[in-house]
């Protein structure tokens, strides 16, 4: 019998989610035959004391995960659930990530006080968030709104909007979908308009690269499909460099693909298409570029390449120097 403990944020999604993770792993561990058994324990980092900082300013989304790293690697804890769009590109030595779980509705969504759709807000409406990604694409969409930073867990800045802070805010489905709040989406902003973030609705589980025990569980939670997705997705940011705080939206689909030898096999060859944005985060230029391959690096390579040479680097550094 082991006892897997698992790190947790304080935040009321982080402790949904990796209570549902604790619960899929018990299932996938009974059914074949591990003895796992796990743990819950709530880390505050420093990330979620200095809520009011602009984030950038302090280190990053990093900071989320900086103390539960160092826990990890104190064999304090063994593993830890973290949302793949807030996990660095670059774990320290001796972290792996174990897993990446099947995706979840990987979409932005709109939510409006007046129940009005992105179409219909009024004009010069107030929208939250600090999403340069988001800001960028809602300035493309609806040049007329007013975009203001937001800060907190998707439940304060849900209580801001009814507070009257804003008429609207953009928020990740999945987050709601985790949350049960699904009821609160007005639209989802479709990803032919609206691209999310690389990563976005997708899970990454972190634990000890010689944790050989715990690593054969994660293997069998592991989606190939979300990872390879996922791939094609973080290859993307990597080569433009991008941290959370540019806007680059990306989503990568897995399709099957019958093309010839896969009829004369009966072997459905797997293509990945990946669709990938890097913006003024006034709007004013949206670059967007798709590509379909099979190989998921090299899809996210290529269409890197193809907006860098549209001029997404020219966009990027005067993004950073702002
Ligand atoms: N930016 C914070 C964050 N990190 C992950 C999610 C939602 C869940 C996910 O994308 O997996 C959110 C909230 C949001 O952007 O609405």
């Amino acid at each position: 019998m082991r006892k897997i403990v698992v790190g947790c944020r304080k935040s009321a999604l982080a402790v949904t989610q990796t209570e549902q993770v604790i619960s899929d792993l018990t299932l996938l561990s009974q059914e074949h035959g591990m003895d796992f058994t796990f743990e819950l324990k709530n880390i505050v980092t420093k990330g979620d004391l200095i809520l009011d900082v602009t984030l950038s300013k302090v280190g990053g989304k990093g900071l989320f995960v900086k103390e539960i790293e160092q826990a990890m690697l104190d064999k304090e804890i063994d593993m830890a659930v973290h949302c793949l769009k807030d996990m660095p590109f670059e774990l320290p030595k001796g972290l792996i990530n174990g897993a990446v779980p099947k995706r979840e509705d990987p979409r932005d969504c709109l939510i409006s006080r007046s129940g009005a759709g992105l179409k219909d807000l009024k004009y010069g409406a107030r929208v939250g968030t600090s999403s340069l990604r988001r800001s960028s694409q809602l300035a493309a969409l609806r040049p007329d709104l007013i975009i203001e930073p937001i800060r907190g867990n998707i439940d304060s800045r849900l209580r801001k909007l009814e507070n009257g802070e804003f008429d609207a805010i953009i928020l990740a489905v999945a987050g709601l979908n985790r949350m049960g709040w699904e009821d609160r989406i007005t639209e989802i902003l479709s990803p032919e308009t609206f691209l999310p973030a690389v990563g976005q609705g997708a899970l990454g589980i972190e634990c000890r690269e010689d944790d050989a025990e715990l690593r054969k569980l994660l293997n069998l939670y592991n989606d190939p499909q979300t990872a390879l997705e996922v791939t094609a997705e973080r290859t993307f940011l990597g080569v433009l460099n991008g941290g959370c705080h540019v806007p680059i939206g990306a989503f990568a689909v897995l399709n099957q693909a019958p093309n010839r030898e896969a009829e004369a096999t009966e072997h459905a060859l797997q293509e990945i298409t990946l669709t990938g944005m890097v913006g003024k985060s006034d709007g004013s230029i949206i670059l967007r570029e798709t590509h379909t391959g099979e190989l998921p690096v090299q899809v996210g390579e290529e269409v890197a390449k193809l907006l860098i040479g549209n001029g997404a680097e020219k966009i990027l550094t005067e993004t950073m120097s702002h």
